[in-house]
This record gives structure tokens, sequence and C-alpha cells, in this order.
């Protein structure tokens, strides 16, 4: 299994104690499976996002990737699994403005040693960057630098991708056009594709969807 969820909680300080966020999430996902993540503004889509890439880790419950449990291991080694099986896209690209577009792109999988460079020129033809490419982030539009964002983290062909609103500063057509992109890519490389959405017309077209409503999948 790629990804094992089980009976994940988290709580965040209240003003009157614990303010219980996510109260026990239980998710599986295979390789190659594309899955929406859906729910209210503050329904905990993020925080279970976080949980799940190593960034934050739950109060209690557990988190496997490849039959690895991720608290388990300490600060060193997380980090360098997230480097080598995760991809994440959030909501703030942090693109380096000192580096090319094309130096973007190729930067994770640089770190990781995994840098391939034809099938990162060809990410950034299919993403529409192709004429971009020797720009610095500061000379492209929010919607050219989001997708920068997508195609350095597909660069380096992670296991597992996980996406907050990656197309959601996209128009319809062109967030049509990248989340296509984004799911043939994942099949292409056997990932799986774990996004955060708002949108019922981009979920309808992921492979699965999980509703979050207050702390619970519904
Ligand atoms: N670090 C934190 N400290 C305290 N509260 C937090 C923290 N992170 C998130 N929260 C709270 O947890 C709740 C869930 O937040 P989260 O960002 O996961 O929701 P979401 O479903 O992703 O929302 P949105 O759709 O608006 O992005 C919110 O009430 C938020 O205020």
């Amino acid at each position: 299994m790629l990804l094992r969820v089980t009976d994940l909680h988290k709580s965040f300080p209240g003003p009157d104690g614990p303010l219980p966020i996510l109260r026990g999430i239980d998710l599986e996902m295979r390789a190659g499976e594309t899955l929406a993540l859906t729910g209210e503004s503050g329904s905990g889509k993020s925080t279970l996002l976080h949980l799940v890439g190593g960034l934050d880790l739950p109060d209690s419950g557990t988190v496997a990737l490849d039959g690895t449990d991720i608290g388990a291991l300490d600060d060193a080694g997380r980090a360098r699994l997230r480097r080598d099986q995760v991809g994440v896209v959030f909501q703030q690209f942090n693109l380096i403005p000192s580096l090319t577009v094309a130096s973007n792109i190729s930067f994770q999988a640089r770190l990781g040693g995994t840098e391939d460079p034809v099938w990162t020129e060809a990410l950034a033809h299919r993403m529409g960057l192709a004429d971009q490419l020797a720009k610095y982030p500061e000379q492209l539009s929010g919607g050219q630098q989001q997708r920068v964002a997508i195609a350095r983290t597909l660069a380096a062909k992670p296991r597992l991708i996980l996406a907050d609103e990656p197309t959601g500063n996209l128009d319809e057509a062109t967030a049509d056009r990248v989340l296509a992109l984004m799911l043939e890519l994942a099949a292409e490389t056997d990932a799986g594709l774990l996004m955060v959405t708002h949108s019922q017309r981009l979920a309808a077209r992921m492979g699965r969807e999980l509703h979050l409503r207050a702390g619970r999948i519904a």
C-alpha cells in the first residue's frame, strides 16, 4: 500500500483548550490512485495533507508511506522520506527568485539526485512553459508560476503527490488542462495523487473523493 493512514487525531490550541480538528481519519491509497479531498473551509483538509506529508505530527494515529511509519522516523529521516518520496504543491509556490524557471523546475529533482533532463524538458513543454524557461519567476504571471511549481514537483517523480488547490490561481480552462496533465503524469509514473479542492468539477475527475466533515471522513 502506498499510503495507509490509521485513526489520525489532531487538535490545535483553542481559547478554551485543545480544539479537535481531525478526529479519527482512516485512509488508504494505492500507487497510481487519485483522490480528491473536499470539505468546508476549516474542516481540516490542509491539516491532513500536512500530516500525510510529514510536515506536522499527529496527536495520535499513524501515517505509513510504502510501509514506513513516518512518526517513527527522526527529523532527518522524515526530511529524507519527504525529499525522496513525496512531492508537495501548496498554495504558496515557493519558487526561488534568483533561479531561472528551468532551474526552478529541476531544483527538487537535483536535490534528490533524481534529475532526468529529458523528462524535465518534456514536462516544461507539456505544462506550456517552453518559452518561459530562461525567465525568472517574477517575470511570470501567477498562473505561470503555479505551473512552474507543479512542474518542479513532478520533475522529481515522487511516489505520492500532495496538492493543496494546485490550480486555484488558474482560469477554468487552464485549471482543467493542468489537472488533466497532472492526472496523466501521475498515471505515467504510477504515483498517487491526493489533492485538496473546493471544486466539485475537478473532484469529479479524480478516481475517488473523500469528504471531510466534523473531523471525520463523511
Ligand atoms: N497551526 C495552527 N494552529 C492553530 N489552529 C490551526 C493551525 N492550523 C490550522 N488550524 C485550524 O484548524 C482548522 C482546520 O484548518 P485547515 O487549514 O486544515 O482547514 P481547510 O479545510 O484546509 O480549510 P480551507 O479550505 O479554508 O483551506 C481551522 O479552524 C484552522 O484555524
